[in-house]
């Protein structure tokens, strides 16, 4: 008997060692692949450097001074003088030629490198991006047509397939795994005369609203050191707000555009899941391990750019033709909506400050009353409406995003090189499913309702899974429904619950995605604008601010010391009309400069 457990005891210590000599040669060589991306890294600093060095500085001054549309143009202008109507085409810099395609990339090349000297937004650069340009403005020079995003650069999240990057999603495992393709996205850019110049940080495994990992570190946010830009495509949101991009692409998979764009001041839309495609979002290295595996959570690629007329340029182009059939056969070919995009059209808007599972802190409310204010003065009718059900659907969301209790999510974050803190935040993952629904009772008990339904929202079977898919199946079908009776087109909400926290506290504070998360369960359209600036008066209401659980607390200490931060909204609408989507964030970012009401400040 002895002999037996002497032997047993044995044997567990032996596999003990031999799995920490195992990881502990695994960190070695993550360690050794991080060192090698940051030499590389720097290297691409430097050629940035050099490239931007070879035009003038005044010359770019002179580029970096134009916006999108005096740089891309082929806008109809549209003027009101009384009843005439006049609309006009303005030939701007890159179609005419006063600036090659060349010299806006290098352009923005430096431009981007100021920027991520101020946020370490910049995970690497796209050598090829300058051979591109060259071969664009040999284009022009041979007399070709040219396309009509000819030689716009843009940036792109870290994550999306550009043939020859890397797309780690930050875990160092994943690095020198270069894509072997171009995304779908990426492939209709390059066709429309984009060029994909440098991309942009985001936090480990995206699954995150905060921005950092082990292998390119934290991200700051331009407005405020300390501050998360947001995630996941908070590499983009800080490149963008700080001056470095005019045009970026994002994805979404509960908020990871339009939270970003809140916390950094800019514009994002994430349309719903049959307008662009994510074909080979999980292809190469991560393959089914990491990614998707999440049907009806609804993710997206979209874009985010200082302004929603931008954003609507982009998505016009990518609508106006059959591109997105063409790049992927599952999407339907439905085209730009001009008729839901006209100037003048006016919508009736649902709207709510509280979704009934987290209130927003005074400022994101203040920004959603001032929203329908200047909507309101824009001739659209404005109702309140209530989303039914939403804490409920929360659990759901997580339930059905984590899908198979988290095992995927905490076995990819375990065996790579996590941030401490990305382990101490999922830890409760690792708790047996049955243990956590317990403890649930616990939270209930000490009256922590919020905290207890996500101690309930890890999917323990197919037989519970199936059933949430119903619930969501079912949650569509009762909201289009009360929209309907309602006769509303789309609704204005808070984008976040917070201005730009600190950069840990999306980590501890998942449950504050809720106001853009349902919408990916809806598989809404719905973008962010910016509509004001956290004040004084937010600060000094603050005071008020519930902390009758910890989640409440931490969002109260997280918002403390913002004054100055931007502020957004939301608008979100059913499938296929993020066209009227666009039409009314225009209206709004359009009047919100000139509202003596807003706090908005233009940069
Ligand atoms: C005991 C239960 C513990 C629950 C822990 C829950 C951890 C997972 C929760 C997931 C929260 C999701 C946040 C989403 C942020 C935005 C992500 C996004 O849009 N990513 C883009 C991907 O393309």
């Amino acid at each position: 008997m002895l002999v037996v457990v002497g032997a047993i005891i044995l044997g567990l210590g032996a596999w003990f060692a031999y799995q920490r000599q195992q990881r502990a040669e695994r960190v070695a060589h993550l360690k050794g692949k991080i060192a090698q991306r940051k030499n590389e890294q720097a290297e691409l600093l430097e050629w940035a450097r050099a490239e931007a060095e070879k035009i003038p500085a005044q010359r770019r001054k002179e580029i970096g001074a134009m916006d999108f549309k005096q740089l891309l143009g082929k806008f109809n202008v549209i003027t009101r003088d009384s009843r005439l109507m006049l609309v006009f085409t303005l030939s701007a810099a890159l179609q005419s030629g006063d600036v090659t395609s060349l010299e806006a990339v290098t352009t923005y090349i430096g431009l981007s490198l100021a920027a991520h000297e101020k946020t370490n937004c910049v995970t690497m650069y796209i050598k090829e991006s300058v051979k591109h340009a060259r071969a664009l403005d040999g284009r022009r020079k041979s007399g070709e047509s040219l396309p009509p995003l000819f030689g716009l650069p843009v940036s792109i999240k870290e994550s999306i397939g550009v043939t020859g990057t890397d797309k780690t999603w930050g875990y160092a495992g994943s690095i020198h795994f270069p894509s072997t393709r171009d995304a779908p996205t990426v492939e209709m850019l390059k066709q429309l005369g984009a060029v994909p110049f440098v991309k942009t940080n985001v936090p480990l495994s995206l699954l995150s609203y905060t921005c950092g990992n082990e292998i390119y570190g934290w991200t700051e946010n331009p407005h405020k050191k300390g501050r998360t830009p947001g995630g996941s495509t908070g590499g983009e949101a800080a490149l963008i707000a700080a001056g470095g991009s005019l045009l970026g692409i994002g994805s979404d998979v509960g908020g990871s555009i339009r939270m970003p764009a809140h916390y950094a001041g800019i514009a994002g839309v994430k349309p719903s899941s049959m307008r662009l495609s994510l074909l080979r979002i999980d292809d190469g290295y991560h393959g089914p391990k990491r990614g998707g595996g999440y049907p009806l959570i609804e993710a997206n690629e979209g874009p985010m750019a200082a302004s929603m007329e931008t954003c609507a340029e982009i998505l016009k182009q990518f609508w106006d033709s059959s591109l997105v059939s063409d790049v992927d056969p599952y999407k339907p070919p439905v085209g730009w909506n001009a008729a839901q995009f006209e100037e003048g059209r006016k919508y009736r808007i649902g709207y709510y400050t509280t979704d009934g599972w987290f209130d927003p802190t005074p400022g994101c409310v203040r920004v959603v009353e001032e929203a329908r204010h200047i909507l309101q003065m824009q001739g659209h009718t404005l109702v309140p409406f209530s989303l039914p059900d939403v804490p409920e659907m929360i659990r759901v969301y997580v339930a059905t995003l984590t899908v198979d209790g988290g095992v995927s999510l905490m076995g990819s974050i375990e065996e790579d090189l996590p941030p401490a803190i990305f382990l101490s935040a999922l830890r409760p993952l690792r708790v047996p499913i049955l243990v956590q629904r317990s403890m649930a009772y616990v939270a209930s008990a000490l009256g922590y309702w919020r905290v207890a339904k996500f101690m309930r929202s890890m999917t323990k079977s197919s037989v519970e899974l199936r059933r949430d898919y119903a619930s969501i199946q079912l949650y569509r079908a009762r909201v289009v429904e009360e929209m309907r009776k309602a006769n509303i087109d789309m609704l204005l909400c808070p984008a976040q619950v917070m201005p730009a926290p600190p950069h840990e506290a999306p980590l501890h504070l998942s449950a504050g995605c809720s106001y853009t998360a349902i919408y990916n369960l809806l598989d809404f359209g719905a973008g962010v604008c910016r509509v004001g600036t956290w004040n004084a008066q937010d600060e000094a209401k603050l005071e008020c601010y519930p902390t009758s659980d910890p989640w409440y607390t931490m969002a109260k200490k997280f918002s403390k010391d913002s004054v100055g931060l931007p502020l957004g909204v939301q608008v979100a609408a059913p499938p296929f009309k993020e066209e009227a989507v666009m039409r009314v964030l225009i209206d709004l970012e359009r009047n919100v400069q000139h509202n003596p009401k807003s706090s908005f400040r233009q940069r």
